[in-house]
């Protein structure tokens, strides 16, 4: 496919994500009625289609409008390349440009950085003088990262065990066992340190939120919001810890059983109803459901699917669950609640009134991880009585 191939066809991709139908399914929709089109195909159009999503109300100014088209408009127009070498109405090229599809200046800083206008005073009274930046890393594509998993390997090795395979990786500042993905991430789900368990895809905030838990020999942890089950590998990675997993949505763990078979370690899986056979615990983890603005760069149709509304609904259940996680926890155990959220009203703010409602309980420890830092945006605090 040539270059303007790949925008015409990411115009019609979008063009389908606009009127509702998932990214996901938009994307394979077009993988599978395109079979001309090869995985460097696949992959540049991908890039175009979430950084268009990323981006959607700056390329939706600089393109003139809210359209597959106007948005690949704008990210041709930002880019600073030449917009009629590609929209050259040529075979499979986007049509040429008309008079009147012309960008305008930016409107507001919640415009020119794609946060929803709504959200742009909570970004700045949590994020305060790294609004800009923050806002700026959510434009960008996420980096890769991977745990490598100490129960199978040490640091070293693991990036040795990559590099075999043309996978160049080093080290991130984030915590011990974190992993940046420099050159070669196409290839990890099929090399030999992955599919042997030494290496698992993990974000470094959310692997350095389990490091962040003083873990010992015995404990017993159990990660209430489990989901996919990535914070539960880690703690499983610690010898010794007994790790169980619960999620409210079992269907979520699914996956659980196979991935933690490849890592090497052992975690229990609970429904709701055995968990009070099961308590109490050292350590109880409520990786909470939240907004997601710690991980939009990945999912960037969250960010402007969040409203006042649901962020009210989401603050509502997160403070439910830590009230409902507190009778869980073993006399002098931690509490740690997270997010992968940079939101006050998620992080700090249902913190604060737990432990204004409890005053039994107090915070042994607080952290906000933010994109702008080369990592998702993560949040935890550990309570304890
Ligand atoms: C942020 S995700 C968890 C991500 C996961 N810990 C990981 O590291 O991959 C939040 C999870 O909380 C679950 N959840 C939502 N409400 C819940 C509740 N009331 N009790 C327990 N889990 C809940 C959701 O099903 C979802 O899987």
């Amino acid at each position: 496919m040539t270059p303007a191939a790949r925008i015409q066809a990411s115009i019609e991709i979008l063009e389908q994500i606009l009127s509702g139908t998932p990214v996901e399914k938009s994307l394979t929709n077009w993988a599978r009625r395109s079979r001309f089109a090869g995985s460097k195909d696949r992959a540049a159009v991908r890039d175009h289609v979430f950084e268009a999503l990323r981006c959607k109300r700056s390329f939706a100014a600089l393109g003139g409008a809210e359209t597959g088209r106007g948005l690949m408009i704008g990210a041709v127009r930002g880019s600073g390349e030449e917009l009629a070498d590609l929209f050259s109405g040529a075979r499979h090229a986007p049509a040429v440009l008309s008079q009147d599809e012309n960008g305008r200046e930016f409107l507001t800083d919640a415009e020119r950085y794609d946060i929803p206008e709504w959200l742009w005073p909570r970004f700045q009274s949590s994020l305060g003088d790294q609004t800009v930046a923050v806002a700026r890393a959510l434009q960008h594509r996420a980096p890769v990262h991977l745990r490598v998993n100490l129960i199978k390997t040490d640091v070293p090795d693991a990036i040795a065990a990559l590099a075999v395979e043309d996978i160049k990786a080093v080290a991130h500042p984030a915590c011990e066992t974190a992993l940046e993905v420099a050159e070669g991430a196409r290839k990890i789900a099929q090399s030999r340190a992955y599919t042997e368990g030494l290496v698992e895809l993990q974000d470094a905030a959310s692997q350095a939120v389990v490091a962040a838990l003083e873990l010992r020999p015995e404990m017993r942890v159990l990660d209430f919001c489990a989901g996919g089950g990535g914070k539960s590998l880690a703690l499983a990675a610690h010898q010794g810890v007994k790790v169980i997993a619960h999620d409210v949505n079992a269907s979520r763990m699914r996956d659980l059983p196979a991935r933690a078979e490849r890592a090497g370690v052992q975690v229990q899986i609970v429904s709701t109803d055995e968990l009070p056979q099961q308590d109490p615990f050292d350590v109880v983890l409520a990786d909470a459901p939240c907004s997601g603005s710690g991980s939009w760069r990945r999912a960037p149709a969250g960010k402007w699917a969040l409203t006042e509304d649901r962020l009210q609904e989401l603050t509502g259940i997160q403070s439910c669950i830590l009230d409902q996680l507190k009778t869980l926890v073993a006399p002098g155990g931690v509490l740690a609640y997270a997010t992968c959220s940079m939101l006050d009203d998620e992080n700090g703010n249902i913190v604060d009134a737990f432990l204004r409602a409890n005053p039994q309980w107090s915070e042994t420890f607080r952290k906000t991880w933010l994109v702008s830092h080369g990592a998702d945006g993560f949040f935890t605090a550990h309570l304890t009585r």
